[in-house]
């Protein structure tokens, strides 16, 4: 790859960038990153990695190998518009966008392209992502080692079918902000029950590690890993009992449907308006 193109310059584009420049996968100055107006961003992002900034579409565009759509589901339209002449079978797009299928871009380019669709996490940020990838057709076996390599850079990487990605979106996209939320309630009671908030702190994040290390690790279930924490008329069964009250279990499994449907419906809402817009 000689030259990279990133549309969108928020927390994922940043994400990426990072994981790429930090592997040597390119340098920062064949990343060409671009955004709708923020010109203060784009300066940020080129002091820290050096990546080279445009709003000159041939520019960023002309003889890039891999451009990365990175901006918000609802802008997706009007940067697609302003780019679509720029695009060209033999470029690979990789969309990173909740809920925009592969075909919605096809048609907002009014041509058929080379398009992954792919759904990272903000983990990306220190190589930690759990991103699932779908590639339509036009993805050549080479692209697709290459699109593998890029996001191997921030983390897991793994192949599923397009129709899976909302599930994905709904399970590990949106899934750091359910550990965060979780993580939240835990710093607000550490307070209550008498402990400093930075030790208790350093007391939630070892304990996520230590959790997460040992669903990794070990080959036990998660039910069977919560049992062996939990004594007859202890502690935790004590706690635990208060969660079933409240439903919290159910409460996660709701959840994590809802935010699937979110992705589903975002698809939809933009499949009706391109149906509409373009007859
Ligand atoms: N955040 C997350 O956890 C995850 C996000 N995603 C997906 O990543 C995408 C980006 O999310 P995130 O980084 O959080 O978003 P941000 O809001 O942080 O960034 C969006 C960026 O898109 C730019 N942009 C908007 N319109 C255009 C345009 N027409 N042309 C060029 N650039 C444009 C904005 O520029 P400006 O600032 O100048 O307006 C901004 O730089 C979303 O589609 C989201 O679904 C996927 C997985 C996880
Ligand atoms: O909330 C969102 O729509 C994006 C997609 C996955 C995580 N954040």
């Amino acid at each position: 790859m000689k030259k990279l193109a990133v549309i969108g310059a928020g927390s994922m584009a940043e994400a990426l960038i990072s994981g790429i420049v930090e592997n040597k996968l390119l340098s920062g100055k064949q990343i060409w990153v671009t955004n709708r107006s923020n010109e203060e961003r784009l300066q940020q992002l080129n002091e820290q990695y050096g990546v080279s900034t445009s709003y000159n579409w041939e520019e960023i565009l002309n003889d890039t190998d891999l451009i990365v759509l990175a901006m918000k589901p609802k802008d997706v339209a009007s940067a697609v518009e302003q780019c679509k002449h720029f695009l060209t079978k033999e470029m690979l797009i990789v969309s990173v966008l909740a809920g925009v299928s592969i075909e919605s871009i096809e048609i907002l380019a009014e041509k058929s392209l080379a398009i992954v669709r792919a759904m990272p996490n903000t983990s990306a940020t220190i190589g930690k992502s759990a991103t699932a990838l779908a590639a339509n057709e036009n993805v050549s076996s080479s692209q697709t080692k290459l699109v593998k390599t890029l996001f191997e850079t921030v983390g897991l990487t793994t192949f599923v079918k397009e129709e899976q990605l909302d599930a994905v979106t709904g399970l590990s996209g949106s899934g750091p902000a359910y550990i965060y939320y979780l993580v939240e309630a835990m710093e607000k009671s550490a307070v209550e029950i008498g402990l400093e908030r930075e030790l208790a702190k350093q007391l939630i994040v070892q304990t996520l590690l230590g959790a997460a290390d040992m669903l990794s690790k070990t080959t036990k279930k998660p039910e069977q890993l919560r049992r062996e924490v939990t004594s007859p008329g202890g502690t935790t069964e004590a706690g635990i009992k208060v969660l079933e009250t409240h439903g919290v279990q159910k409460a996660f499994i709701n959840c994590i449907q809802e935010a699937t449907a979110q992705s589903k419906r975002m698809g939809e809402s933009l499949t009706a308006e391109l149906t509409i817009s373009k007859g």
